[in-house]
């Protein structure tokens, strides 16, 4: 509740921003502006750049061609989100990839991911092409996580801590060591010059368990948001902040964009000056502009993203051009302070964004070991091999309970709303998904069991009122969530989609379907229950 009256007054803080600003604009700059280096220095300091020529022209091949392999694949999806109540396709398509069995969360949509090539595991993937592009995404993860860490140290970021009080004579030597460090390449860097302390946060905030692809052709949408604060047109990724990171954790981001060789006519665009005539391909025509740096902002025939100070509208903007091959890092707490949006260029464009997904609730692993705590209240008799409950007690009840949510709410539904996808690249998910599915039954089990005992008054009645009580909540968020996610499965959006791709609302069943404890509806259950308490 508290959250979500938070979220509201966001809403109102945001609708009242844009109503005072009508069709004003604030001011952002883009590296036509003189002071566009100064104020990235002092207020977007974490936001490091490389340009495409300090990557190995191998690597980019490899992951160049791995991108293009996995659209030709149609591996990039649009994921139907929900926001606010409301169901919206994203206008990037998506792909997750990373480690086996981990997923990322954004936008009350869980992806899973297609795993990367990792010793131990068996992956079969649906064609050689994509093996070779998945590792080629790892070896980009590699080389991105080394960049983060070279780039930590040279900012000094190593430990939260130093980031207010180092003075700038601490921070110049600590520069210089890292320096001469980075000459010495022969030494044990980790064991003689990084504290113990530091190594592990380095790593543990560098270590990318997940890469979410984006692509984009801009001439395939037919509407794209217009950025509402600064007017730096076209947006692809509205303005946000990354969700389920491990705090203070690197992202980092390689931009392809597929641009032609570049034209005359954008060799002109890229190298005028104010006031000055351009030619500029717009959808593939030249189109004649005058250009004049006050009004006309970033190039839009470019890719930029674009970064804002949180809740500051002193500060200006930063767009930053993203031409093919280059990569930017947002580190430390950067994604916090600070919240970022991509903007549209004309030609399609892929970027992997590499993260380190708070996967505290978020891998296989997890969540089995959830399931099996849950089933060790689950006891079979030898003679009758009849199923029975060892504990009744409130705790153990409403553990197993919400354990039965979480598997029913952030497990199976949220992969069986996503279709089919994951079967284009790869068949990995279908054998975990069918064992949690196992598990999920035996707690419907459970709760028929929980619900049978309770009418039974063999417990004291403080004691069956407090177990009804909590059994009641946890029941009612079920009812209410199975109803959310079979609106979700309906909506026009949901509909709209491709046999392959449309969303199946599973586990489903019907009341003539005698082989399930319970019914789908829990809502008579739910009435019964409110009565035995009142
Ligand atoms: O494509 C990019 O440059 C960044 C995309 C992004 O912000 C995101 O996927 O969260
Ligand atoms: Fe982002």
């Amino acid at each position: 509740m508290k959250r979500r009256a938070g979220e509201r007054e966001k809403e109102l803080k945001k609708k009242k921003l844009l109503e005072e600003l009508g069709e004003g604009r604030l001011p952002y700059m883009t590296p036509a502006d003189a002071d566009f280096h100064q104020l990235w220095k002092t207020k977007y300091s974490k936001l490091v750049f490389r340009k495409s020529d300090t990557v190995p022209e191998e690597l980019h091949q490899m992951v160049q061609e791995s991108f293009l392999t996995l659209r030709k694949h149609d591996c990039f999806f649009q994921d139907l989100v929900r926001i606010k109540g409301k169901d919206f396709f994203t206008p990037v398509s998506r792909i997750l990839i990373g480690n086996p069995g981990c997923t990322y969360k954004y936008l009350n949509t869980r992806l899973f991911t297609v795993p990367w090539p990792t010793e131990g595991y068996e992956i079969k993937y649906c064609s050689p092409q994509i093996h070779d592009a998945c590792k080629a995404l790892i070896k980009l993860n590699d080389y991105l996580h080394v960049e983060a860490v070279k780039a930590l140290q040279g900012q000094n970021l190593l430990e939260s801590k130093e980031t207010e009080d180092t003075s700038v004579i601490d921070r110049e030597q600590n520069f210089a060591t890292s320096l001469r460090e980075k000459g010495s390449v022969s030494q044990d860097q980790s064991s003689c010059c990084v504290p113990e302390d530091d190594f592990t946060s380095l790593n543990s905030r560098t270590s990318y368990n997940v890469t979410l692809l984006n692509y984009m052709d801009p001439l395939q949408m037919l509407y794209l948001k217009q950025e509402p604060y600064f007017g730096m047109g076209n947006m692809a990724v509205s303005w946000h902040h990354d969700e389920n990171l491990v705090e203070r954790s690197t992202v980092a981001v390689y931009s392809y964009s597929c641009e032609e060789a570049e034209s005359p006519a954008l060799h002109i665009w890229n190298s005028r000056s104010p006031g000055s005539q351009a030619f500029v391909l717009h959808r593939g025509s030249p189109v004649e502009e005058t250009y004049d740096q006050k009004l006309e902002g970033r190039d839009p025939a470019v890719w930029h993203v674009g970064l804002k100070v949180a809740w500051d509208i002193e500060t200006p903007g930063l767009a930053v051009p993203l031409r093919q091959g280059d990569f930017y890092l947002m580190l430390d707490d950067l994604n916090t302070t600070h919240q970022h949006c991509v903007l549209a260029g004309f030609s399609p464009r892929f970027s992997s964004t590499h993260r380190v997904a708070d996967c505290s609730r978020g891998t296989l692993e997890y969540i089995f070991g959830q399931c099996e705590l849950a089933l060790q209240n689950l006891q079979t008799d030898s003679n009758s091999r009849a199923l029975s409950l060892k504990s009744l007690e409130t705790a153990v009840v409403k553990q197993v309970e919400e354990i039965h949510n979480e598997v029913e709410f952030e497990w199976l539904r949220q992969f069986w709303f996503q279709g089919k996808r994951y079967l284009k690249c790869t068949d990995w998910w279908l054998k975990p998904m069918a064992k949690l599915e196992e598990y999920w039954r035996k707690m419907e089990t459970m709760t028929s069991l929980v619900l049978h005992e309770v009418r039974k008054k063999e417990q004291t009645e403080e004691q069956r009122n407090e177990t009804i009580s909590c059994f009641l909540l946890v029941l009612t968020e079920r009812q209410r969530l199975r109803k959310e996610w079979t609106a979700r499965c309906q909506s026009e959006a949901a509909e709209s989609l491709p046999e392959d791709q449309k969303p199946e609302c599973h586990p489903f069943w019907t009341n003539d379907e005698c082989n399930m404890p319970l019914p789908y509806d829990l809502e008579e259950v739910i009435a019964h229950l409110q009565n035995l308490v009142q």
